[in-house]
């Protein structure tokens, strides 16, 4: 592979908003991708890809690079050529990269490699805190596993055609998808493309959906004509899942605090044809105490540290603080608390979480239950998905049902 000036320097300067400004990479990503419009598909590839290539590896190549944030632009050239030499790329000979003696980049990665945190490229209380949580064994494969870049998953929107008519409109469009055993409305990408210039998106045939994120909605167990109310549901992954599963029938109530996610959602909405969508935006407490008692479904997907997402967002690794985590835990448990009430006698619950520490997951369920609030209810089942287990996203999510009256 030949590098290519422009891309490398848009790579560096997107380092330089996410690792030095703050910025998330998702946005930098789109920003530097503006800089020059003849960029075809594999120039911005390139720069998207290596840039989360090395948000990923952010830890590991400072420390093979010997460099400290913040990060200088020399230092990340520095950083860069640690990724190319690892990657087997001829370094080019341009003044911005250092002469760079390849066998000491490989010796250092040798060397780091024996270590969990420099390996995984993951920070100290991150590892320490895992450890606790997951065990050494479960922890170590967990993280190796969570650094793989994402699969590109799709999920069928019902509500409009079939799996096997999507994957032909796709394979016209010279998109090849393959099938998932155990995930009935997925398919998956055969190689990385923009599935979002697609005529088959633009008619609302199907969602971009971690496989794992697909096994929330069915989880909750909906029937057409029920009244659910999907508490945190942000710009929709799981609402529209959730309508396409109730046949457009009964209602479907989305609320969020964020009303510019709602905003999303519903432009979403329209797009997929799900028609039995309301979104209520929580302004007030008022919002949810006027639904409770009136729910047979509710889903909580609580917000959460995301840790079992980091194969799409390894940038999380680096924002996150412990601060977070506390500050987060207490929230998952009011959440739980309160928006369980909006629960009708004898209907089912979902409390689900992107993380994959049992202190955001099972022992928030378990402290409901053994709390005044949650008295009237009984755990049904629950799952942890593991990406060392899955090759998916780390997701949880508990069942629980309220007695009847
Ligand atoms: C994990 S995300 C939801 C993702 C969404 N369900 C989906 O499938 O696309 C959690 C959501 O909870 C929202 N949130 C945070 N605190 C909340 C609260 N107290 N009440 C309701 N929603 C909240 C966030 O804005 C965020 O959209």
């Amino acid at each position: 592979m030949r590098l290519h000036r422009n891309l490398v320097f848009g790579v560096v300067d997107a380092l330089n908003y996410i690792f030095n400004e703050g910025e998330y990479a998702d946005k930098v990503v789109q920003k530097v991708l503006k800089y020059d419009k003849r960029w075809g598909a594999r120039d911005r590839g390139f720069i998207a890809e290596t840039t989360y290539d090395m948000v990923r590896w952010k830890r590991l190549y400072a420390e093979i690079a010997e460099v400290k944030a913040p990060y200088s632009r020399q230092n990340l050239f520095r950083m860069f050529a640690v990724w190319a030499v690892l990657k087997g790329i001829k370094l080019p000979d341009w003044k911005q990269i250092e002469p760079t003696p390849e066998r000491r980049i490989k010796g250092r990665f040798d060397e780091l490699s024996q270590i969990r945190k420099y390996r995984e490229s993951v920070p100290d209380w991150i590892d320490e805190l895992a450890v606790k949580a997951l065990g050494e064994a479960l922890w170590t494969k967990e993280i190796a596993a969570l650094n793989q870049q994402a699969d590109v998953i799709l999920r069928v929107n019902t509500l409009k055609t079939t799996k096997d008519s999507l994957r032909s409109a796709l394979s016209e469009a010279g998109i090849e998808t393959e099938y998932i055993r155990g995930y009935p409305d997925a398919l998956k990408l055969v190689e990385r493309s923009n599935v979002f210039i697609t005529e088959a998106f633009q008619n609302g045939w199907f969602e971009v959906q971690d496989a794992s994120s697909q096994l929330v909605a069915p989880f909750l167990d909906v029937k057409p004509g029920q009244r659910v109310v999907d508490t945190c549901a942000g710009a929709g992954g799981k609402s529209l899942h959730l309508a396409s599963l109730m046949e457009n029938k009964g209602q479907l109530i989305a609320l969020d605090i964020y009303g510019n996610k709602l905003k999303e959602l519903k432009r979403r909405a329209k797009r997929d044809g799900a028609h039995n969508v309301e979104t209520r935006h929580i302004e007030t407490t008022k919002v949810i105490k006027k639904l409770y008692g009136t729910a047979d479904r509710v889903l909580i997907d609580a917000p959460c540290t995301g840790l079992g997402v980091l194969k799409r967002n390894p940038d999380a690794k680096w924002k996150l603080q412990p601060e977070f985590l506390d500050k987060i835990m207490v929230t998952q448990q009011e959440i739980l608390q309160d928006y369980s009430r909006i629960l009708k006698p004898g209907g089912k619950m979902v409390y689900a979480t992107c993380s994959i520490l049992p202190q955001e997951n099972n022992l928030q369920v378990k402290k409901f239950l053994s709390s005044e609030a949650g008295k009237d209810f009984n755990l049904v089942k629950e799952s942890k998905i593991y990406a060392s287990k899955t090759g998916f996203d780390g997701f949880y999510m508990a069942q629980l049902e309220k007695n009847p009256a």
